[in-house]
């Protein structure tokens, strides 16, 4: 049987030993698209750095791809997009630059890039809608247009699995669209996705399974809950998939 893509059982994780994560169990396996939510400061963003192994576990363990996360050396099998570029400080590099730096990984940093190389980076600046901006410096995009150029270099590597920070926070309508679009093809293409997110919007039909960070455990493992505007509405009037102490806004933190 093929291993989950991603395992994690009963990780610990904390900072300056406060503990942030207390004993978090979680499986993805291949197709799915999980996304992560929780108010801010859950520990979201925690989660997805303990898979990545950015943060290390205090207790527990991970596995990707069914190796311990020690012993994992695969990594271009993984895309990954942290939560933002930051002001940038004026980087001169052009979009298909940046792009193109997610091949480094496949190709190596001394051989130059190959047909196959120029192909994926080509093919993920049409995937995200940026094909027409690929010569223009990064720092002249918009935001949401930055956000998109790191998705592009995270599938330029062509992964199996990619792993998203807040992809669409703060990104503007057009670029949550090209998103979702250049996400469904990831996922129609076989690619398993583990994204944070405050609000799912476009991204809501892709996702296949909501898991609820909340105090530094799992709160809700299962169906995508509905926004909290929802409970508002006079006729709703339907049975939670998940607990009565759940907490209030979830969605608009
Ligand atoms: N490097 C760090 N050192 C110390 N504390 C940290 C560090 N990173 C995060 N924290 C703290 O850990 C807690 C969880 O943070 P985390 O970023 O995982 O939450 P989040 O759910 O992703 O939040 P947000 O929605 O605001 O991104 C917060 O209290 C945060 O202040």
């Amino acid at each position: 049987m093929t291993p989950p893509v991603i395992t994690v059982a009963h990780g610990v994780v904390g900072y300056d030993g406060r503990p942030v994560l207390r004993d978090v169990s979680l499986s993805v396996t291949a197709g799915e698209v999980v996304a992560v939510l929780g108010a801010n400061g859950s520990g979201k963003s925690t989660l997805i750095r303990a898979v990545l192994g950015l943060v290390p576990l205090a207790a527990g363990s991970v596995e990707l791809f069914g190796t311990p996360l020690r012993r994992f050396r695969q990594w271009r099998r993984i895309g990954y997009v942290p939560q933002r570029l930051g002001a940038g400080g004026g980087v001169p590099a052009t979009v298909r630059e940046v792009v193109a730096s997610g091949r480094l990984a496949r190709r190596g940093v001394l051989r130059p890039p190959g047909r196959a190389d120029r192909e994926a980076v080509e093919e993920a600046l049409r995937a995200v809608g940026l094909a027409d901006r690929a010569g223009d410096p990064v720092a002249t995009l918009s935001g949401g247009q930055q956000q998109r150029t790191l998705i592009a270099r995270a599938l330029a590597g062509r992964p199996e699995l990619l792993v998203l920070d807040e992809p669409t926070a703060g990104v503007d309508a057009a670029s949550q669209e090209a998103f979702a679009g250049a996400l469904r093809d990831f996922v129609d293409g076989g690619g398993t996705v583990l994204l944070v997110a405050h609000e799912l919007g476009p991204l809501r039909p892709l996702i296949s399974r909501a898991v609820v960070v909340h105090q530094g455990g799992i709160a809700h493992d299962g169906a995508v809950p509905e926004p909290a505007g929802h409970h508002a509405e006079p006729d709703h009037d339907h049975v939670h998939p998940h607990g009565p102490d759940e907490p209030a806004g979830l969605w608009s933190s």
